[in-house]
Parts: structure tokens; C-alpha cells; sequence
């Protein structure tokens, strides 16, 4: 007889860290005397956790949790290519019930953390575009599915790669996105045609805006129409992020430097 932990050892057997991603206070004092060291992904750093990567988004797919992590802790220099990393991940609900061995590799870069924390925007306008997004894709308008294109960051340069399609109710406003009746505006201007431009720190620039980048060198996946082309390459041409919530499909993607970094699906939030 063989004892199955002998032959799962294997899993977790010389690696050089432990991930553990939103774990509970009981769960993490579980690890305090291990002898390799743990990183803590979580959306709060609620076990006051050393290192820490901050999670902008609880993503529900698994492999983009990971990712956010591994970049995560490259980026802080926790781990180098090279690395074997057990990753103690929660798949079906919250608490941590898998280990999933991860080899770092410098080639398996994704962007996600990128994404959130090195855009021109501010990390927390980013998250907070995405929840609009999110929440417009679970509910759409009165019923009906919408799409929506929000160019974030950059905004001065946006503007002068793009023309109004009508007078921009956001003119002389001062408004935040974030602020929950801004939230309610942008859902009810999001009927309308064009883009929303927002800027480093979150202020609404201008609704109805159509974009007019050049769509030279971008890479979008193909299928996707005018709306995420336009978001896409606004990208490569600024250093804007696109988040665009398309009307056909229902997800939400997300565009940075002329690529497609992260797709998700609403219903999942
Ligand atoms: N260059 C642009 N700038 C701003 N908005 C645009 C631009 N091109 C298209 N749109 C907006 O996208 C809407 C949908 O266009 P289209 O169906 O071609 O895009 P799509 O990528 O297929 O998006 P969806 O998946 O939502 O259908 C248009 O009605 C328009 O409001
Ligand atoms: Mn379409």
C-alpha cells in the first residue's frame, strides 16, 4: 500500500515559494513556520501578510488569478524565471481548496498585473472602470444587452485621436468614475454611440467620442468588430488602457500598448 499524500508530495517538493491567495486568518497562521517563503495574493491585506500582491479583481478564472500572482511577485522580485512556485488557490469558493505547481517563466508574461498596476491610469480607476463594466454586463440596460468602450488614461492624447459624435454631456462636469451616481450615468449615456474618455486619476473627460486611431500593428483577435479595433488600437497609438464590453458576446476585455490582456465574462462576478 502507498500512502496517496507520498505520491502527491511530489507536488509541492522543492519548490521555492507557496502562493497563498486570499486565504483566512486560521488558514495562514497554518504556514507561519514553513520553511520556504509565502507570498499572500489577496484582495485586502487582511493577515498583514509579507510579501503581499494586492488582487484588483477576484478573477474567477483560474489561471488568470495565478498569473496576476507570478507577474505580481516578479515584478516585487519575489520570484525569477526559474522559480517553482505551489499556488494554495480556492477554485470552487472562497477558502484555498487546490495546489497548483507553477513553473515562473519569463515567456508566460501575460500583462494582467501589468495591466492593473503599471497603466498610465491610476490602479484603483482601472479596478473601478472594470466593476462598471462588469456591472453592465450582468445587467445590461433596462434588460437588454449593451456594450460599451471606456478608453482610460492618457486622456489629452485620446482627445486629439478622436472626434465627437454629439455635444458631451460630461463638458463641464467634474466628475469621478467610481462615485456611484457617476457609476449610474455612465450606464445610462452607455446606449449612446462611441467611447467614454477617462483620465489618469479618473475624472470623466467625454462621452461620444469616436476614435479614429491608426490601426496599423495591432493585434486583436479576430472576430471582434469596430468597437474593440478601435479600442485596441487607441492603445498602440496612447498610452491609454481600453476596457470594452462588447454587446454581442457579453464579455469584457481589456486592451493595453495594442493587445488583447484579459478577456472575462461578467457573469462570473
Ligand atoms: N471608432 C470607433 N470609436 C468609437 N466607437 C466605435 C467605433 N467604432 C465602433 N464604435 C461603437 O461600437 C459599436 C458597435 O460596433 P461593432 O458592432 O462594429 O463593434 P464590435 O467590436 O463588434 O462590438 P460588439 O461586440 O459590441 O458588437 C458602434 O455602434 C459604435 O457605437
Ligand atoms: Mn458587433
Amino acid at each position: 500500500m502507498v500512502a496517496l499524500s507520498e505520491i502527491l508530495d511530489d507536488l509541492v517538493s522543492d519548490v521555492d515559494g507557496l502562493f497563498l491567495f486570499t486565504p483566512s486568518h486560521s488558514h495562514y497562521e497554518r504556514f507561519a513556520d514553513l520553511d520556504v517563503p509565502t507570498v499572500v495574493i489577496a484582495p485586502e491585506n487582511t493577515v498583514e501578510a509579507e510579501p503581499f500582491v494586492e488582487l484588483p479583481l477576484q478573477f474567477q478564472n483560474v489561471k488568470d488569478r495565478i498569473r496576476f500572482g507570478v507577474e505580481g511577485a516578479m515584478e516585487q522580485n519575489i520570484v525569477e524565471a526559474g522559480d517553482d512556485i505551489a499556488c494554495n488557490v480556492g477554485i470552487f469558493g472562497g477558502d484555498p481548496d487546490s495546489v497548483v505547481r507553477v513553473r515562473v517563466e519569463e515567456n508566460m508574461r501575460s500583462g494582467i498585473y501589468d495591466l492593473f498596476a503599471n497603466s498610465r491610469a491610476d490602479p484603483g480607476v482601472i479596478r473601478d472602470v472594470f466593476e462598471v463594466a462588469i456591472e453592465l454586463g450582468k445587467k445590461g440596460q433596462k434588460g437588454e444587452p449593451v456594450g460599451a468602450l471606456f478608453i482610460v488614461g492618457d486622456a489629452g492624447n485620446v482627445m486629439n485621436k478622436s472626434r465627437p459624435l454629439s455635444y458631451n454631456p460630461f463638458e463641464k462636469s467634474h466628475v469621478y468614475v467610481g462615485d456611484p451616481i457617476v457609476n449610474v450615468m455612465l450606464k445610462e449615456f452607455s446606449r449612446l454611440d462611441g467611447a467614454f474618455v477617462i483620465s489618469d486619476s479618473g475624472k470623466i473627460v467625454s462621452a461620444y467620442r469616436y476614435l479614429e486611431p491608426s490601426a496599423e500593428g495591432v493585434d486583436i483577435p479576430k472576430g471582434l468588430g469596430a468597437r474593440h479595433m478601435a479600442g485596441g488600437a487607441i492603445t498602440r497609438d496612447t498610452n491609454a488602457t481600453a476596457i470594452v464590453l462588447s454587446e454581442s458576446d457579453g464579455l469584457v476585455r481589456a486592451f493595453k500598448g495594442g493587445k488583447m490582456i484579459l478577456e472575462i465574462d461578467p457573469e462570473d462576478y
